[in-house]
Order: structure tokens, then C-alpha cells, then sequence
């Protein structure tokens, strides 16, 4: 990345700035190619494992579109990809002997408040609780089973209709919250059950708050706040701290047994290809580079009957 930041966001161009990450895409990248890189994180949930993925960056730098896509099949995106995966694998696996449960929940979190996308009065907010040996929970938040592919994305996109929208400088329909779609896989072989999720996530928008409007700053202010315990959290991992600030906020609370230890992660950041947004995709790549550092160790969910 060309430029360099200084005191008071001025851009010198004469500077280069180098970040390096696992993959880099550019913005010709079919969805097919990035879905490359979760699908065998999809397969490690049916085996039994954690699995976490994030959409972060600024407004409306295509997060909702790599997690949600467009309907046309070559423009679908992360969510419905998965869940296609997880149906196609499970009939696979089915024909070997083995059987499935899987459920799932859309929830967002908009302005430090849980909602349930999937009830008839999302407004009611839900608290999160930890539970020793299940990990975090959110009370009465609607878990639905599910048979099929089509049903799954039925309710992904009655979910997805009832997220926030607001309008901002930067998006006009821009997703102000932070959605949560998880689904849960039980999966069973003779006297063998394997626990496996996927939570896939997509961040509100990180841009600073001197760009918001008066009305959207609290939103912006609660956005920052959590975005920021994400990366402390990350950083505490990281140093293997022995407190890790998982509380700071409801999203990293929420996330506390994806993040902490026995999960696989992956963050896809975004940053929009323009000049005016110079000085915020250097904070996403920051903030990746930050994410990068951090190894989780992973291990199989498994009880044996
Ligand atoms: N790779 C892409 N190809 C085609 N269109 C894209 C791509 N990425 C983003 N877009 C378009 O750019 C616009 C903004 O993208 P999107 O809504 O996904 O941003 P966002 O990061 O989710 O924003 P917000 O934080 O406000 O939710 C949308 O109209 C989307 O369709």
C-alpha cells in the first residue's frame, strides 16, 4: 500500500507501506475463489471442531457482500456457500453410516444489545451467559432445526431482512450491527457424537467516529468500542495474557468460546479501493496484522456414548 499517514490524517504519498497475510484478494476475486479458503474450515465443523470466521472493515467495503453475496449462483456469498457444503457433505456422509442434527441461529448485536433475528419481536434484548462446560449461551434466542439447504437460507435471509439499517455518509443502506448466523452440527457414528459449529460473522462497519453524523454516533461509539475489545482480545491471546478481556464487550463476550482456545478462526478484511478511505484501510490492516499474530489451538468435540 502506497502513502503514509500523518498527524492529523494528512496522506504522503512518497512512502510505501508493506502488510503481508495469509491470501490476498483483489477486488476481480470470484466468490467461488474466496470460498476456496473456508470450505475446509466448513469440513473441520462437520468433523467435530469450533469454527469462526469474520467479515471485518470499514463501510462499505464489501463485508455483506463476501458473507451474504447477491442471489445469482456465481455471486453468493460465505453463508449460503457453507451451507450448501454442510448439506452436500452431510448426504455424503449419511450414505457412510453416519447421522446429523444441525440447528442454527441468526443473531445481531446493535448498539451493545443482543437481538433475535429470527423472533417476531427482535427489539427485546437477550442476555448472554456463560455456562462451564457449554461455553457462552444466549437465553431464549430461537434455535431452529433444519433438514435441507433451502430451509437454512429461507431463514438466513428473513434474518437478514431485519437487520439494522441506517443510513450513513458512507453507505446508504449500511448494516449498523454486528450479525451472528451460527449453525450447530451433531454429528453421530455408532456410539461416537461430534459437536461441531460454524459462526459466521459479519462486523459492522469500523470506520472512525469523526465521520459520523451526530445521530449515528452513539452507533459509531458502540461499533469502535467492540471492534477494539475484538483486537485487545486477539492481542491478549496473542501474549498468552492470564486474563483475556473476553467481557469488555457483548461481542467478544458472545464469541468468548470461538475465540478462547478450542477453535479454528479466519478474518476476511476488507478495504475499499478508493483514496478518500487511505487512512482507514491502513487501521483494517493494522488491525489484521494484529488478528494475524494470534495461533488458537483447535481440538475435536467428541463424547463417546
Ligand atoms: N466484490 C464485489 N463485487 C461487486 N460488488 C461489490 C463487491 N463488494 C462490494 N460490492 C458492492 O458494494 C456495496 C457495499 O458493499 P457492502 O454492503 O457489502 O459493504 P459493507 O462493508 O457490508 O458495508 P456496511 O459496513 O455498511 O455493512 C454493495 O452495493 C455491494 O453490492
Amino acid at each position: 500500500m502506497r502513502g503514509s499517514i500523518l498527524p492529523g490524517g494528512i496522506i504522503k504519498n512518497s512512502e510505501t507501506q508493506e502488510f503481508s497475510f495469509d491470501r490476498v484478494f483483489h477486488q476481480n476475486t470470484t466468490q467461488e475463489e474466496i470460498f476456496e479458503e473456508l470450505a475446509h474450515l466448513i469440513q473441520s465443523a462437520l468433523d467435530g471442531y469450533h469454527v469462526c470466521v469474520f467479515a471485518y472493515g470499514q463501510t462499505s467495503s464489501g463485508k455483506t457482500y463476501t458473507m451474504q453475496g447477491e442471489p445469482s449462483r456465481e455471486r453468493e456469498g460465505m453463508i449460503p456457500r457453507s451451507i450448501k457444503l454442510i448439506f452436500e457433505t452431510k448426504k455424503e456422509m449419511e450414505a457412510l453410516g453416519w447421522s446429523y442434527d444441525i440447528r442454527a441461529s441468526f443473531l445481531e448485536i446493535y448498539n451493545e444489545n443482543v437481538r433475535d433475528m429470527l423472533a417476531v419481536d427482535t427489539r427485546r434484548p437477550l442476555e448472554i451467559r456463560f455456562n462451564e462446560g457449554r461455553g457462552t449461551t444466549v437465553s431464549n434466542l430461537t434455535i431452529v432445526p433444519v433438514s435441507t439447504a433451502e430451509e437454512l437460507t429461507d431463514y438466513m435471509f428473513k434474518a437478514q431482512e431485519k437487520r439494522s439499517i441506517a443510513v450513513t455518509n458512507f453507505n446508504e443502506h449500511s448494516s449498523r450491527s454486528h450479525a451472528v448466523a451460527k449453525i450447530y452440527i451433531e454429528a453421530r457414528y455408532k456410539d461416537e457424537i461430534f459437536y461441531g459449529s460454524v459462526s459466521l460473522v459479519d462486523l459492522a462497519g469500523s470506520e472512525s467516529a469523526k465521520f459520523a453524523n451526530s445521530e449515528r454516533l452513539t452507533e459509531t461509539k458502540n461499533i469502535n468500542k467492540s471492534l477494539s475489545c475484538l483486537g485487545n482480545v486477539m492481542l491478549a491471546l496473542h501474549k498468552k495474557e492470564s486474563h483475556i478481556p473476553f467481557r469488555d464487550s457483548k461481542l467478544t463476550y458472545l464469541l468468548q468460546s470461538s475465540l478462547g482456545g478450542n477453535s479454528k478462526c479466519l478474518m476476511i478484511v476488507h478495504i475499499s479501493p478508493t483514496q478518500d478511505c487511505f487512512n482507514e484501510s491502513i487501521n483494517s490492516l493494522r488491525f489484521a496484522n494484529q488478528v494475524k499474530t494470534v495461533k488458537l489451538a483447535s481440538s475435536k468435540n467428541r463424547v463417546v456414548k
